[in-house]
């Protein structure tokens, strides 16, 4: 219960809705139980008049009296559908403010887990999977504005609804109150355990769900290797397993939810039965009138209601308790990667790695050890090495997406740590590893890190990365979209259109993680020449597995084990005779015989 008090800063932020929405339920509640008490009039009128209209039997009098008991009556009725009515216009205010503050919170909370997820640095993203990060803003933020909409109006209603009533039974005849109440938290107590049952059968057929939602996704994404490997029977029968499942537990949750409404309309009958009987007992004792009978089952049926919601409502915050204690751990999390209060500044693409070690935290794999470099502005620096050697975490570290465990590394002389984060970034393009491209056109792939993109400036991304002749080609040519919506790209045309993203930014460090690897090496040359004259005067860091590739850098770092074996120029390198000169020959050898 402790986790939801972080909600009581939206209730304080609403307050404006949820003070009148108080109010309403109150006002609404009056107006509810007043029904009753008129109808118990009424009742008593009734049969005092028919005694009276007997008694004037065979007189003219006798049909005055009948037309004033009519009237009477219909007097009444008006009354009760006046109070109705005026408890629908507070009912419809109630749900005005609260359940509309629930979804302000709904909304505010949402937003606020998201803009957190932003902050949160990239071991946080390694630790949690993404079905995890997606539940906490969805999943989970639905149940905790349950308790901030249902739950709160509910229990409010119950208790003011509750306190009425029982008041006004027990200054009728408290006998007969005690005895009218009697099965009601038998009722409440019996809802909440059935509704326990149904809520872990409803989350065991959610799991169910996401689980065989899980396997058909994976199914369609990697149906090409389904049908070449002739698995479609072997999958088909794995489908069935969990369908199968879903289907027993479906079953399961039906016949909890079978049972819930005999049973509360038996122990509703219970009540009635017992008023009847007790109430009858009174009037004959002369202690109340056959209209407090009537008034009496009005009660209990209004009451049935807010006791049922009692039980329903106790479920209802223990799940938002587990929810909110879930996204409470996320939003506690601080980010291991925080920008210092520094100012934007322009860089000149000085880079120096001083003595730098890191060990990936979630795997404790040391990936670079007290490796040290430098490169200066307008060079171009190439990282060669075996696959897992260190490559990528270097360029990690570069962009500053995991801090180093010991050593620094100085931009322009000043240690990474100290620079504005965003700034920094700004003035990087980095193109990843592994591409990715966002379902939206080609166009805004390209302009994805530049805030104000002209036609123009795209297309000259695009000439640079070698990859306009192909988009030109398709029939919607920029305007092209790409991803589940759109055309698949092939692998080399991917990779050339992240080097475009990373090149439109004109940024002054330009990083290029093995990204030409799916490129043939005739485009390569035209990539690197095209780079050559955009990146004059900036500093280019190239990780390559291609000794081609990387020829004409000013300098080669070769990586191995996490460090740096060999560093030099192709040539001072060959001359050494050494791990890059075998590399070279090696895939030289590869090169004749393909
Ligand atoms: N995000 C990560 N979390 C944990 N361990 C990682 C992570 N990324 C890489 N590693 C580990 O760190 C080591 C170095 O990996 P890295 O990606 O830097 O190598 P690489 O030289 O770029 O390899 P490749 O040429 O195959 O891309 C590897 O042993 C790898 O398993």
């Amino acid at each position: 219960m402790k986790d939801l008090a972080y909600l009581n800063k939206f209730f304080y932020k609403y307050r404006w809705r949820f003070i009148p929405g108080i109010l309403f339920v109150i006002i609404s509640n009056i107006f509810g139980v007043l029904p009753a008490q008129v109808i118990q009039i009424s009742f008593d009128l009734v049969s005092e008049n028919i005694t009276v209209y007997r008694l004037f039997s065979g007189f003219d009098r006798q049909d005055v009296i009948n037309e004033i008991f009519g009237y009477t009556l219909m007097l009444f009725g008006a009354i009760v559908l006046m109070l109705a009515l005026l408890r629908g216009i507070f009912l419809f205010f109630m749900r005005q403010t609260i359940i509309l503050m629930s979804r302000h919170i709904e909304y505010d909370l949402k937003n606020e887990i998201y803009n957190h997820y932003q902050k949160l640095s990239m071991a946080f993203y390694r630790r949690n999977n993404t079905g995890d990060l997606m539940n906490r803003v969805t999943e989970d933020v639905s149940r905790v504005r349950m308790y901030l909409g249902p739950a709160i109006m509910y229990t409010i209603n119950t208790v003011v609804l509750f306190i009425m009533i029982v008041a006004f039974m027990f200054s009728v005849n408290a006998k007969l109150a005690l005895y009218s109440l009697l099965p009601l938290p038998l009722l409440a107590i019996t809802i909440y355990f059935v509704n326990t049952m149904i809520n872990n059968r409803s989350e065991k057929i959610q799991e169910q769900l996401s689980a065989l939602s899980n396997f058909v996704q994976e199914t369609f994404s990697g149906i090409r290797v389904i049908k070449a490997y002739v698995r479609e029977d072997d999958v088909r029968e794995k489908f069935d397993v969990e369908s199968e499942n879903y289907k027993s537990q479906s079953m399961a949750l039906v016949q909890v939810q079978a049972l819930f409404f005999p049973l509360i309309l038996l122990l509703v009958g219970l009540s009635t039965i017992i008023t009847v009987y007790i109430g009858g007992i009174e009037v004959m004792n002369g202690t109340i009138s056959s209209g407090n009978i009537a008034e009496f089952i009005v009660y209990v049926n209004q009451l049935t209601f807010p006791v049922m919601s009692l039980g329903w409502v106790t479920s209802l915050i223990q799940r938002a308790a587990a929810s909110q204690k879930r996204i409470n751990e996320f939003l506690h999390t601080k980010p291991e990667i925080t920008s210092p209060r520094s100012q934007a500044a322009a860089i000149s693409g000085h880079i120096e790695f001083k003595n730098v070690s890191f060990t990936y935290p979630d795997t404790g794999i040391q990936a670079i050890k007290n490796i040290s470099f430098e490169v200066k502005p307008g060079e171009f620096v190439a990282i060669i090495g075996r696959t897992g050697s260190g490559k990528s975490t270097i360029a990690n570290l570069l962009m500053r997406m995991y801090d180093t465990d010991s050593g620094e590394i100085l931009i322009d002389g000043k240690p990474l740590r100290e620079l504005d984060l965003n700034s920094f970034r700004q003035q990087i393009g980095f193109v990843p590893q592994e591409v990715f491209l966002f379902s939206d056109s080609i166009k805004n792939n390209i302009a994805f890190g530049i805030s104000a993109p002209d036609q123009e400036t795209i297309e000259a991304a695009a000439k640079n990365a070698a990859v306009y002749q192909n988009i030109v080609e398709f029939e919607k040519g920029f305007e092209t979209l790409i991803g589940e919506r759109g055309i698949t790209l092939s692998g080399g045309q991917k990779q050339r259109l992240s080097i475009a993203r990373a090149i439109i930014k004109e940024p002054q460090i330009l990083v290029f993680d093995d990204c030409l690897s799916a490129v043939d090496t005739r485009t390569e040359e035209q990539i690197l020449n095209n780079l050559g004259r955009v990146m004059k005067n900036k500093t280019s860091i190239l990780i390559a597995h291609r000794v081609s590739t990387i020829k004409n850098a000013d300098k080669i770092l070769v990586i191995e084990g996490g460090e740096i074996m060999e560093q030099g120029s192709h040539r001072s390198l060959m001359s050494k005779k050494g791990i890059y000169f075998e590399l070279y020959e090696k895939q030289l050898l590869e090169e004749q015989v393909v």
